[in-house]
């Protein structure tokens, strides 16, 4: 049952966003978090990144719950609930579920970008990750790392304490394919707002009501989440 109603959902998003999403050169980033739950920092950190380089679209991409490095609160369906009321009124954002539904073993980046290449192979994509993520492909922490590196672009978001253009210079992998395909951007405002600070105040009775939209906030409060 939740299986097939993941692929209702996912239908309706392909035939939507699809239609958007083929003209020729058409630019997209790709923006994978966990999103348990969506922020405001995901939200404004998004619409900078369009904002700034100049990108058509921005696919919110819910990360699988089969990821080992991570053990997500609540389901994928309160997850994608918020997403989507997040970005209700934002005509550039776009949701992808496909990591949801991939078999135990491709929901790594690596295979994501390769299934948006065939979706949409007119498009320029971006993966969009902050720059705590660029230190970690450098050091080998992700799946086919040398793969995902030489075969897709990234938009790379400043993060307090990293030095990015260190992070690529001092990485035989990163350094090896600076060729453009890195795009850095630092925002301008170290604006930190996490889910884990988040789900912390919902579970000890906290109140984070403005670091989230208003309709997520009510609709964890409605669905009593992230209690302990
Ligand atoms: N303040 C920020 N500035 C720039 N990038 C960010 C910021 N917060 C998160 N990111 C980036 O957004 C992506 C998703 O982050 P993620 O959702 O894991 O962050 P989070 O809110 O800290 O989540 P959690 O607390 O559950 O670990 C990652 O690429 C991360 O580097
Ligand atoms: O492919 C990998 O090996 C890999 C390892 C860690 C994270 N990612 C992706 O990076 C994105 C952000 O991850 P995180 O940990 O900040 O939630 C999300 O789309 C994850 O699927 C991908």
């Amino acid at each position: 049952m939740e299986e097939n109603k993941w692929n209702e959902l996912k239908q309706l998003n392909d035939t939507k966003q699809l239609n958007q999403l083929t003209s020729p050169g058409i630019k997209i980033g790709i923006y994978g978090s966990s999103f348990d739950p969506i922020t405001n920092v995901h939200l404004w950190t998004a619409s900078t990144v369009a904002h700034r380089k100049k990108l058509d679209y921005i696919i919110f991409l819910p990360s699988s719950n089969k990821r080992t490095d991570k053990r997500l609160q609540i389901t994928d369906e309160h997850r994608v609930a918020m997403i989507q009321k997040a970005i209700s009124t934002n005509p550039k954002f776009l949701l992808d579920t496909h990591e949801l539904n991939v078999l135990p073993g491709y929901h790594y980046t690596y295979y994501t970008m390769d299934y948006f290449k065939k979706l949409l192979p007119k498009a320029n994509l971006y993966f969009i990750m902050g720059a705590d993520l660029l230190v970690d492909i450098a050091g080998g922490k992700w799946k086919m790392s040398e793969e995902l590196v030489s075969e897709n672009q990234f938009i790379v978001m400043a993060r307090n304490g990293i030095d990015m253009l260190q992070a690529i210079s001092r990485s035989p992998l990163l350094r090896n394919y600076d060729d453009g395909r890195f795009q850095l951007l630092d925002k301008g405002l170290a604006m930190e707002i996490s889910s884990t600070y988040i789900r912390e105040e919902f579970a000890r009775g906290g109140e984070p009501r403005y670091l989230l939209p208003d309709a997520c906030y009510d609709y964890i409060k409605n669905h009593h989440l992230y209690k302990r």
